[in-house]
């Protein structure tokens, strides 16, 4: 049942008064806090399990049946600053320029896999073999690989797609049969097919079989889309046909405050405070031998935990927070991916989706092309190219990286930096370029001109923050401090990598298509220091992340456990991105995804270890 006070019927839903919530809200098996990526897939997988557990979902956001900004992937990104949006921001950043930085998150069932970029991709082994040697028994590769593989559903391209834009995936390191279908779009722009050819050009390698645990090289990337084509969410891969989960009862606009402890000493959830949008308060309570499952997602999560009296009494006692479990790693071990941007401006004849918006018959043209499965609007991204520090730095330079490693950053947990270091560099990929297909970055946008956006991406910062709160109220968010470029090694990175970036327009391939001169920065930024300067004056997000409830030994600053029971409490999991204590060289949703499969897998089969 999906429970859903505000938004039009579709098929399967129920709308309810106000009122009628108390009689509807009765108790249940699992609990579960935020239908975002990792929240429905646990939820769903549990409610058709051999448990015959009875699974209660509490999103605070609404369904995305029906939202073009959702379901039509050009529209990637058009979700920031809507309803859909928590709107959350970094505070400014001490290391860096001191301005906030945005961190936009989906606000809907689905949470991020309904509002973000699309793009599918996976990291290599050692990456996700690192989280067993951190601490957690099973937590590697085979184990996330194969729940990878359960999620996903390769939806293979046609011929006449092949055949048109060289679209290459090798479908046996691909799932077959699960939930969500990835696929390649049905269209492709020049410029993003130049990119390949620019990378080629500068010696990278062509990467044909990037699932499989070597990710190095330029490749086509998949989309989480179906070939319709329409943007897969976890709401849609794993709740509809609501008919088919009668264990499920899915509340939307209903948004958890405080998770329930009782007094033992080791505390036990007896369930969660639910505010509607009438501001009423109800309390959802767990049957006995029940669960609460955290799943709202990174920001979220450590809030909740804190404002239930979990965490650290230092940040929860000033703020009157009785402490129930004193545990130092919520909140903490925070990190996101760092980006930087570089613009340039297409030739006369070449379109970006800028075009769009100056050009209504395009946009009319593509707009019915869609409705047929064709044309722009079936696009979000697919090209990415993944590269180790060897093919971006010159010999003298990996010198220099060397000396700048061989101090270990104040904020860097000495295990987590032996790993990072060894990964850097013996060749796992540190640096991803991706092309926006638009105007991303800049002061100088002309009218009726297309451009095009390089983003450069760290994917192994080393530097970690913190997200905490200093309110008691749920409506405030906390304070969200990834502490970016505290460490040399991120600025010195990046300012490489970023410099680099340009190389890519100055091969054969993209001259053909970009005017020479450059956009943004342009050609003012050149020195090191410049471009050092110009990276941490124009720093973002990579909107990936992660580590604030992270998987670790208690000691370690761990919160939860190998079977993501938080620890020092009984029957208290946390099921989403908060728990990754490292990040991967990969965009994240499929991690999301895994980690919902294997905490399912986990409770299911009764494991206290993967
Ligand atoms: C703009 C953007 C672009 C991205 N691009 C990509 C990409 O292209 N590819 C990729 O792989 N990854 C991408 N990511 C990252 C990826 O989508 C996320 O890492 C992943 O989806 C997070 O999953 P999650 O389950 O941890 O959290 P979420 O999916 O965010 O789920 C959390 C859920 O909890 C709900 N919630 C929060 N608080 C409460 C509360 N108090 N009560 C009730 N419900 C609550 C939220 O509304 C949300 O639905 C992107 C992310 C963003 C934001």
């Amino acid at each position: 049942t999906l429970v859903d006070l505000n938004t039009t019927q579709s098929d399967g839903v129920t709308i309810l008064e106000t009122k009628t919530f108390e009689t509807t809200l009765t108790p249940a098996n699992k609990i579960v806090v935020g239908g975002g990526t990792a929240g429905l897939t646990i939820a769903r997988r549990l409610a058709e399990s051999s448990l015959k557990t009875s699974v209660l979902v509490l999103e605070a956001g609404g369904s995305g049946v029906g939202l073009n900004v959702v379901t039509i992937p050009e529209k990637s990104f058009s979700f920031v600053g809507t309803d859909i949006d928590w709107g959350f921001t970094i505070a400014p950043q001490e290391h860096a320029g001191e301005y906030e930085i945005n961190l936009s998150s989906g606000k809907i069932l689905g949470g991020d896999s309904a509002v973000n970029g699309l793009v599918w991709t996976r990291a290599s082994k050692a990456e996700y073999d690192a989280f067993e040697t951190l601490g957690s028994p099973g937590w590697n590769w085979d184990t996330l690989y194969a729940h990878m593989r359960k999620a996903e559903q390769l939806e293979y391209p046609s011929a006449s797609l092949i055949d048109e834009y060289g679209y290459v995936v090798d479908a046996s390191s691909l799932g077959e049969s699960g939930p969500v279908s990835v696929s390649f779009p049905a269209y492709l722009p020049i410029q993003h097919k130049t990119l390949v050819e620019a990378s080629v050009e500068l010696g990278h390698t062509f990467n044909t079989d990037a699932y499989s645990g070597d990710n190095a090289g330029v490749y086509y990337s998949l989309s989480s889309q179906n070939t319709v084509p329409v943007r897969e969410t976890s709401e849609f891969a794993y709740l509809t046909p609501w008919e088919t989960h009668k264990q499920l009862t899915v509340f939307t606009y209903a948004t958890v405050s405080k998770i329930n402890l009782d007094d033992s000493s080791e505390p036990k959830a007896t369930g969660v405070q639910v505010i509607f949008p009438d501001g009423s308060e109800y309390t959802a309570s767990l049957k006995s031998g029940g669960e609460v499952i955290l799943s709202a997602g990174v920001v979220r999560t450590p809030q909740l935990l804190e404002l239930s009296g979990i965490g650290n009494s230092s940040i929860l006692t000033p703020l009157g927070i009785d402490v129930k479990v004193e545990l130092p790693g919520v909140g903490a071990n925070y990190e996101d991916h760092t980006m930087a941007l570089l613009t340039y401006q297409l030739k006369d004849g070449y379109l970006s989706f800028d075009a769009l918006s100056y050009n209504e018959t395009l946009l009319e043209e593509e707009t019915e092309l869609y409705s047929e499965g064709e044309g722009w609007l079936t696009f979000a991204q697919a090209v990415v190219n993944f590269e180790p520090i060897d093919v971006i730095l010159t010999a003298d330079e990996i010198e220099e990286a060397k000396e700048i490693l061989s101090t270990k950053p104040e904020s860097t947990p000495q295990d987590q930096f032996d790993i990072l270091k060894e990964l850097i560099l013996n060749g796992t990929t540190q640096v991803e370029y991706l092309l926006f297909n638009s105007f991303s970055a800049g002061d100088d946008k002309e009218s009726n001109t297309s451009y095009v956006s390089l983003s450069i991406t760290h994917t192994h910062p080393l530097s970690r923050g913190s997200i905490h709160i200093n309110s008691t109220s749920i409506d405030d968010f906390p304070v969200i401090n990834p502490n970016m470029f505290e460490a040399e090694w991120d600025q010195w990175w990046l300012a490489k990598a970023t410099a680099y970036g340009r190389k890519f327009f100055q091969t054969q391939a993209f001259q053909e298509i970009v005017v020479s001169e450059e956009v943004y920065p342009g050609s003012s930024v050149s020195t090191d220091d410049e471009w050092l300067e110009y990276v941490k004056e124009n720093l973002n997000a990579g909107y990936h992340s992660a580590g604030t409830a992270s998987l670790l030994p208690k000691e370690s600053n761990g919160v939860v456990g190998a079977n993501l029971t938080v620890y020092g409490t009984q029957n208290l999991r946390v099921v989403d991105l908060s728990i990754l204590p490292m990040l991967i060289s990969a965009h994240t949703q499929p991690a999301a995804y895994a980690i919902g499969e294997l905490a399912a897998t986990l409770i299911t089969t009764g494991s206290t270890n993967c």
